[in-house]
C-alpha cells in the first residue's frame, strides 16, 4: 500500500459510469480516453487538471491493467508525465475484512489500483437508504487505506423562488453530512466533496451557476480550514457548455460527470473548457 494519500491538483474532472456500461464498453471507452489521438488532457496541464474514471466494481481491475500497461509505455518512450487518469470506486464497506457478503473492501480496491471511492451518491442514499452515519464510516476506511473520499452531497428539493432562501437551505442539508466526514476522517487526509443536487441528477440540464456558486461557497466555509486539502466539484447533469465564460469555472475545482461524458466527444469538449482557464489569474 502507498505510504502516503494521492495530491489533489488544482482542478480535478471526475467520471462515474454507475451502471450504465457493458465490461466491453468499459475497456473500449478508457482506452480511448487514453488514446493520444483523442487529445483528452494535454501532457504540460496533467499537473494541473487530473481526471479520474469511476468504473463498476467489475471493471476496476482490467481497467488497472490498461492504466498500467499505458504507463509503462510511456515510461519506455521517455515521455515525462503525470499519469492523466486515476482509477475510482462507486462504494465500499466500512469494514476491511470478514463476514460481510456482498459488500467490497476499501483494502482491496485500493490493491486494486484505485485512488478514490465515491462515497453517499444520491442513488444510494434514495435506493439503499444509505444513511450520513454509514457514509462517514466508509469515508474513515476509505482514508485508512490512503485513498480520497469522494463524498456527494446536495439538498433533495429543488430551490423555491427566493434564491437566497434556497441557498441557505441547501446549505443547511449538505452541512450535516460535511460535518459528519470531516468528523470522521483525519485532519490531513484529502477530501473531495460533490455537490450534486438531488434534483439536479439525470435531468436535461444542471443547476444554474448562481445557485450552485452560492452552495459551494458556503460548503467551504463549513469545510474551513484544516491541514489536508479539499476541493468542491459540482456534479448533476453536468456537461459541455457549463465550465467556461460565465459558467462554473471561477466557482467550483471541478466537476462530476456522468451522462455528458458517455461520448468520448463530450470528454474532450469538457476538458478543453477547463484547460482554457487553467493559466487564468
Ligand atoms: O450523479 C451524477 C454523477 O455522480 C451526475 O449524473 P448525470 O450527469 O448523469 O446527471
Amino acid at each position: 500500500m502507498a505510504s502516503s494519500y494521492p495530491i489533489l491538483p488544482e482542478k480535478l474532472l471526475l467520471i462515474s459510469l454507475k451502471m450504465y456500461f457493458t465490461p466491453d464498453r468499459t475497456l473500449t471507452y478508457l482506452r480511448d480516453l487514453l488514446n493520444p489521438s483523442n487529445e483528452i488532457v494535454h501532457p504540460a496541464n496533467r499537473d494541473k487538471l487530473l481526471l479520474a474514471l469511476i468504473p463498476d466494481f467489475l471493471t476496476i481491475w482490467p481497467c488497472s491493467q490498461i492504466l498500467k500497461e499505458y504507463d509503462t509505455n510511456l515510461t519506455n518512450t521517455g515521455t515525462p508525465s503525470q499519469p492523466p487518469f486515476l482509477l475510482g470506486a462507486q462504494d465500499c464497506f466500512w469494514e476491511l475484512q470478514g463476514a460481510y457478503t456482498g459488500e467490497v473492501s476499501p483494502a482491496s480496491i485500493r490493491a486494486l489500483g484505485c485512488s478514490i471511492v465515491e462515497l453517499g451518491h444520491a442513488e444510494r442514499r434514495a435506493i439503499f437508504n444509505e444513511s450520513d452515519e454509514q457514509t462517514a464510516r466508509k469515508a474513515a476506511a476509505t482514508c485508512s487505506q490512503h485513498m480520497v473520499p469522494l463524498v456527494c452531497v446536495g439538498e433533495v428539493t429543488a430551490p423555491g423562488p427566493i434564491a437566497s432562501e434556497a441557498v441557505g437551505q441547501a446549505v443547511t442539508e449538505c452541512a450535516v453530512l460535511v460535518r459528519a466526514v470531516l468528523a470522521a476522517i483525519p485532519d490531513d487526509a484529502p477530501v473531495i466533496f460533490a455537490y450534486e443536487p438531488v434534483w439536479a441528477i439525470g435531468q436535461p440540464k444542471p443547476a444554474g451557476v448562481d445557485h450552485v456558486a452560492a452552495v459551494v461557497q458556503g460548503i467551504r466555509a463549513v469545510i474551513g480550514v484544516r491541514p489536508g486539502s479539499a476541493r468542491v466539484l459540482y456534479g448533476g447533469s453536468a456537461g459541455p457548455g457549463l465550465w467556461g465564460e460565465g459558467g462554473l469555472g471561477r466557482a467550483v475545482d471541478g466537476m462530476f460527470l456522468g451522462r455528458f461524458a458517455h461520448e468520448i466527444q463530450g470528454v474532450r469538449e469538457v476538458v478543453r473548457e477547463v484547460e482554457e482557464t487553467l493559466n487564468l489569474p
